[in-house]
């Protein structure tokens, strides 16, 4: 598959922009004109960039308002097209895209709209130019691809094909099934682009919200299942204009950008092998011309490794893990990094390199069945590999930086509940009957705002966690927004937070608290062991409680025991939920859960609650400070 990029999905200059797109791997892109007409280089500069980058470049765009007009309009529209094919001529560039007339439209006639459109073929055609019509989902008579199709087949010019964009055929619910009778040689571009689902006019929809393919709600894999059966064999090009994005690093957005086109043909190919045959396989199916590259496939991690908290003073993090009922296990043989567990719940300390540092969540493991494969799967999809030093007698661990810098471990699932690594650490904690913590139940990442949609395709692609409906929850700081990327049975939970921007911390979320979650059997008599350990638990107002008396009409005794322990309480048509949280120390503050029968959730009702009781606190804390 070929991968293109348009330029006004980058932030940046021209050249930096084309740097970027070539450094994340795409073989071409579409030059947005307005890119170039505010670009310092001549078109000729442009196109020997383009060459010594090895960027081919694959569109020319927009070309707006052009058909459906009376003729004195039509003779200007020409005028205008011709400047710009001489102009094209000189960047090498081949094939423009003309969207549907939105302004200057008078005449809806769909013979007048083709007759047209080939009098402009006959003009590119001098020029060894195609022009590529576009349906935008707002354009005056046009806004459909099946009705622009309809002109293309009516003008019926080899130089006039069409330009399939994603956004405005899924935006308007339209069924891209359709793309497979269109002939492969009239698909002359196709622009993807993803978007959340949101009820708001489809052209602000459009210019500010569009995201890449995997970020977003629509069915992408679908839409290039019907393309690749067409036949096309062209690019495929990201076409995100996104309001975020743009002031974004380009290289960032580069590279996010490869990992969803990189994900998709990799999910389009499993998607076509499950129908019935893959691009290209002897099983008797039909072989599309589009080569579809796949992937190492994974399968989904199956439980929480570890979660590693990094702290350069690390008195405060031991002594609430203490409280909490884990041991400490020992310490690394060679290093200043601890091990402390319960049940099968492990938390590292780690103190190399965190000189000063508050302690912060910064890294987690997570069970895999093959390391070496997972690792190379997200290498592949663009994710950094972490190198950590180790000695030449020490396991060998798999590591990929997320975006917000976690790092995640790639571990090796062993099933028996024990890990190869800890044998690194000496043992001197004797446990003294079971641990009612059993494991780590999720762990929450904030991510900074501008990075959220970017970190749920990573987690997604990557690791094949599937993210839930996403919820904002209001807190003193602003709305957070919250997705749940989960695998399918729940082993692995991870909540991303966006972190609030700016009330607190002067640059930003990147270290705003985040936290553990652990498991465990008896929430009621761990919260009475860990207050008799001196706990400073999360205060919970008492008006919580009178809510929950209403919502809820737990009996006067259950209220009690919930009130004098700060814990928190949801229910639903599964089950009860019973959790409570830590004090924050640095950026780390710790959960201790009790799932009772099938509840899923979070406490999502109680999320407020916290929120504004780590804000009060934080506040109070300042003043007394
Ligand atoms: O919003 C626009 O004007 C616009 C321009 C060109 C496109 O390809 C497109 O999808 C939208
Ligand atoms: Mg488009």
């Amino acid at each position: 598959m070929r991968t293109s990029i348009a330029t006004v999905c980058l932030s940046g200059t021209l050249e930096e922009k084309m740097r970027a797109c070539a450094a994340a791997g795409f073989d071409g892109i579409e030059i947005f004109e307005q890119d170039l007409i505010v670009s310092p280089h001549s078109p000729e500069e442009i196109r020997g960039l383009a060459a010594e980058l090895d960027l081919s470049l694959d569109l020319f765009q927009p070309f707006r308002d052009f058909e459906g007009v009376t003729e004195e309009l039509l003779l200007e529209n020409l005028y205008r097209a011709e400047a710009k094919f001489a102009l094209m001529n000189r960047l090498g560039i081949d094939t423009m895209l003309v969207c549907s007339n939105v302004a200057t439209a008078t005449v809806d006639d769909d013979d007048v709209a083709a007759s047209q459109l080939r009098r402009m073929g006959e003009v590119a055609a001098g020029y060894g130019i195609r022009l590529a019509y576009e349906a935008l989902a707002w354009g005056k008579y046009v806004n459909d691809f099946e009705h622009a199709q309809r002109i293309v087949d009516l003008a019926d010019h080899p130089n006039v094909g069409t330009c399939l964009d994603s956004f405005h055929i899924l935006s308007r619910g339209a069924d891209p099934a359709g793309i497979e009778k269109i002939p492969a040689e009239k698909i002359f571009f196709v622009q993807l682009a993803d978007a959340p689902e949101l009820s708001l006019d489809v052209l602000s929809w459009s210019r500010h919200y569009r995201v890449f393919p995997g970020e977003g709600a629509f069915d992408l894999t679908g839409f290039m299942t019907h393309l690749v059966r067409s036949g096309y064999n062209g690019p495929v090009s990201l076409e995100v204009f996104n309001d975020v994005f743009r002031q974004t690093a380009e290289e960032r957005t580069a590279v996010d950008a490869m990992r969803s086109l990189i994900w998709l043909e990799e999910r389009t190919s499993v998607a076509l092998a499950d129908h019935g045959g893959a691009p290209g396989n002897d099983g008797g199916f039909p072989a599309y011309p589009m080569e579809l590259a796949t992937l190492p496939a994974v399968a989904q991690p199956t439980g929480f490794n570890f979660a590693e908290v990094k702290a350069g003073d690390s008195g405060a993090v031991e002594e609430l893990l203490f409280q909490l009922g884990l041991h400490c296990e020992g310490r690394h043989r060679t290093k200043p990094v601890q091990l402390w567990s319960a049940g099968g719940a492990r938390v590292i300390i780690n103190q190399q390199q965190a000189r000063g540092l508050a302690p912060a969540v910064s890294a987690l493991g997570l069970d895999v069945q093959d390391p070496l494969a997972a690792a190379s799967r997200a290498v592949q999809l663009k994710a950094q590999p972490v190198s950590r030093r180790s000695q030449a007698d020490e396991a060998v661990l798999q590591a990929v930086s997320a975006p917000d810098s976690t790092e995640i471990f790639l571990c090796e699932a062993t099933g028996d509940g024990t890990v190869a690594w800890a044998e690194e650490f000496g043992s001197d904690g004797v446990v003294e009957g079971e641990p009612l913590i059993t494991h780590i139940d999720h762990i929450n990442l904030s991510q900074p705002w501008q990075h959220f949609d970017e970190a749920v395709l990573f987690y997604e692609s990557t690791l094949s966690l599937v993210p839930r409906a996403s919820q904002e929850v209001p807190s003193p700081m602003g709305l957070v927004r919250s997705q749940v990327m989960c695998s399918s049975d729940g082993a692995v939970r991870l909540a991303l937070n966006i972190a609030p921007m700016g009330l607190e911390q002067p640059h930003g979320g990147a270290d705003y608290p985040q936290h553990v979650a652990f498991a465990c059997r008896d929430v009621v008599a761990l919260a009475r062991q860990a207050r008799q350990r001196g706990l400073d638990f999360l205060p919970v107002p008492a008006n919580y409680y009178e809510d929950l008396q209403a919502r809820f009409r737990l009996g006067d005794d259950m209220l009690d025991v919930l009130q004098s322990l700060n814990l928190l309480y949801d229910r639903d048509e599964d089950g009860e939920f019973l959790h409570f949280y830590t004090a924050t120390v640095g950026n780390v503050f710790f959960e201790v859960v009790e799932r009772r029968a099938r509840y899923d959730g979070y406490g999502a009702p109680n999320a407020p609650v916290r929120l504004a009781s780590q804000y009060q606190r934080a506040r109070s804390g300042r003043r007394d400070g």
